[in-house]
């Protein structure tokens, strides 16, 4: 698909730009985004950007981000939904980021059912991107905003290897806390980096499982299942592995507002079986 792939030349292209200026904008603003989280200078810069970039394609017919309260409108037949720098609170520490995008054929807020391909792209010691779409994951190394393949089917390994849950442990429900136990005791090792993108990349690559959970006070847990979810979701899914919000498949779920949250669990299929069990 043509259009899906200038969507993808494009978060390519401006990877390059925000990797170029994560070193500069490093200061928060005055604003909160819709979730209420203070933005950090760099989060704005992508959001503007990939807004401007994107709404250019002629196919994109509307723009939506975690950074901003409202969809721009514009015309044509894909929405595409962003969040624009993933895990940022880790710019000032300098640990790894990303830019994560779904694209849907109907206009947002909409189910997993109309998502038709989604990428992230990496901010690590290198810059990478993996893109689904029509059942194939790929994996590229960006430079200067172009794409050369890694990876052209990336698969959730058989073997799981890691695991990392966000939250506070005191926080998380008491089948939950159970069930990260047992994980320990199965020989999984912890990889937790606190930018869900980079996470998640250890899991396609190492096989395992990546959450944020529902917590305590608040069941609906932090991700957010329209910029986060469901992109996120159907990467791993194209991969051979499963999503869950703890009950069903995060693919499943249509938000009722555009930055509704949702717990989130994605990884190799058995322990998404595993987890439902435990904490349903
Ligand atoms: O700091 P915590 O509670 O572990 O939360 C980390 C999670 O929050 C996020 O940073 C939320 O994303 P944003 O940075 O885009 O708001 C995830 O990337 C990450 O998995
Ligand atoms: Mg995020
Ligand atoms: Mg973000």
């Amino acid at each position: 698909m043509d259009e899906i792939d200038a969507v993808f030349e494009t978060v390519a292209e401006t990877a390059g730009d925000v990797r170029s200026i994560l070193g500069e904008r490093r200061s928060y603003e005055e604003g909160q985004n819709p979730s209420g989280e203070q933005q950090l200078a760099a989060d704005i810069y992508a959001d503007e950007r990939l807004e401007q970039r994107l709404l250019d394609i002629p196919a994109v017919g509307s723009y939506a981000s975690e950074e901003r309260d409202e969809v721009v409108e514009d015309s044509g037949e894909y929405h595409v939904a962003c969040d624009p720098l993933d895990g940022s609170s880790n710019l000032k520490p300098n640990n790894g980021m990303g830019t994560i995008v779904g694209v849907y054929d109907e206009p947002l807020p909409a189910g997993g059912d109309a998502l038709v391909a989604a990428a992230y792209v990496l901010y690590g010691p290198t810059t990478t991107m993996v893109t689904a779409v029509d059942g194939t994951v790929t994996e590229y190394l960006v430079e200067d905003g172009d794409r050369a393949v890694l990876d052209e089917d990336v698969t959730v390994p058989d073997d799981p290897v890691v695991y990392g849950f966000g939250g506070r442990a005191p926080d998380w429900p008491e089948a939950f806390a159970s069930f990260v136990e047992e994980i320990e005791n199965r020989r999984l090792k912890l990889r937790y980096g606190g930018a869900m993108v980079a996470d998640v990349n250890q899991v396609l690559t190492y096989g395992g499982l990546f959450g944020y959970p529902m917590l305590a006070d608040r069941p609906e847990g932090k991700l957010r299942l329209q910029f986060e979810g469901h992109p996120i979701a159907a990467i791993v899914s194209m991969a051979g592995g499963a999503s869950s919000d703890g009950s069903e498949s995060l693919l499943d779920k249509t938000p009722q507002e555009l930055h509704e949250r949702t717990p989130l669990f994605v990884g190799n299929e058995s322990l998404i079986d595993d987890l439902e069990s435990a904490v349903q």
